[in-house]
């Protein structure tokens, strides 16, 4: 549990962070959005005290963090960031084993950590281990970034534009991932972005950040059928509320009884991509497979046209 309690940053006369409360449940991913400036930076830096706030305070598990001691801090919140700020001289096996090295963690214990969050990550750990940052592709480093954050097992990670300079298709990869690890671990994961599709298609809540006040803290569904200011619906996107609305659930929630001839969809799919799917095959309806390849049902245009509509 991260409870925001009036926190506020100044630097000069010019108030960054603006009277600002939330609290954000175990377990959940809260993202955090708004215009470039807006303060979202800045507020997720204060949670693990990168930036000491002007006023107000930030408990941690009931804890205020000024009371934890930095290395203890570091140990129960991950932070990843954009460019993943490998160290290029250290191995992947090195840059993962980062924080446990720092922490005294037996030589043993973190080589079986380095080992299990690459295989997490799909990444061979003999072939990928003794590489170096610039012997892998930017969507393998940004893995080993969101790995490294992860190797102490912290039970909070934040993550600010961790997905921002991958192409989509390993954009929409890394994100599933994410929620993969996100499950296995059951992280609280903050995140900022300026991808309204990555913040619906993550998000438990959003939080809408504009001259560094929230205006709005809600779940997506909440936020698309009842924005709280004009700012929120013109970062929303009118025309893409229907879409945004197949963001947020899987092809898996969708799945109907029955049968349908085509490709599979994965039960992972996002309905917005098996919306995609089912209009570029031409057909009304296409099959579900779970994980293991085991038929769940079928997805239909009908469904997801019913699953688009305003919520009443
Ligand atoms: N160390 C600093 N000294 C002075 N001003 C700062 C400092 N750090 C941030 N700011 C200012 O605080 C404001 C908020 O910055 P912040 O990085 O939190 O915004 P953001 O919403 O994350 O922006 P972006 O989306 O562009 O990354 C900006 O106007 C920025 O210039």
């Amino acid at each position: 549990m991260i409870e925001i309690d009036s926190i506020t940053k100044r630097y000069g006369d010019t108030t960054v962070v603006d009277d600002v409360s939330m609290s954000i449940a175990p377990r959940t991913i809260t993202v955090i959005v708004g215009t470039s400036g807006s303060g979202k930076t800045t507020l997720m830096r204060m949670i693990n005290r990168l930036v000491e706030p002007t006023s107000g305070k930030i408990l941690i598990d009931g804890e205020p963090n000024d009371a934890i001691p930095g290395y203890e801090l570091r140990r129960r919140i991950g932070y990843a960031i954009q460019g993943h700020g490998l160290f290029p001289h250290r191995t992947v096996a090195e840059n993962i084993a980062t924080v446990p090295a720092l922490l005294g963690w037996e030589k043993s214990r973190i080589d079986a950590k380095v080992e299990e969050l690459l295989t997490l990550f799909q990444l061979d750990p003999a072939a990928f281990g003794p590489r170096y940052p610039h012997e892998l592709s930017g969507g393998q480093q940004q893995r080993v970034g969101v790995a490294r954050a992860l190797a102490a097992e912290p039970n909070i990670l934040l993550m600010d534009e961790p997905f921002g300079a991958l192409d989509p298709v390993i954009r929409a990869k890394a994100q599933d991932d994410l929620l993969a690890i996100q499950k296995h671990f059951g992280t609280t994961i903050v995140l900022v972005t300026h991808d309204m599709e990555e913040a619906f298609h993550l998000a438990d809540k959003i939080a809408v950040m504009d001259k560094g006040k929230i205006v709005q803290y809600a779940a997506p569904e909440e936020m698309l059928v009842n924005p709280a200011t004009d700012f929120v619906e013109t970062l929303i996107g009118a025309g893409e509320r229907p879409f945004r609305l197949l963001s947020i659930g899987t092809a898996g929630d969708a799945a109907e009884t029955g049968t349908a001839e085509g490709e599979p969809l994965a039960a992972g799919t996002s309905q917005r991509e098996a919306l995609s799917a089912l209009l570029w095959s031409g057909r009304e309806a296409l099959p579900v497979v779970g994980a293991d390849g085991v038929p769940l049902g079928r997805i239909t245009l009908a469904g997801l046209a019913r699953r688009a509509a305003r919520p009443q």
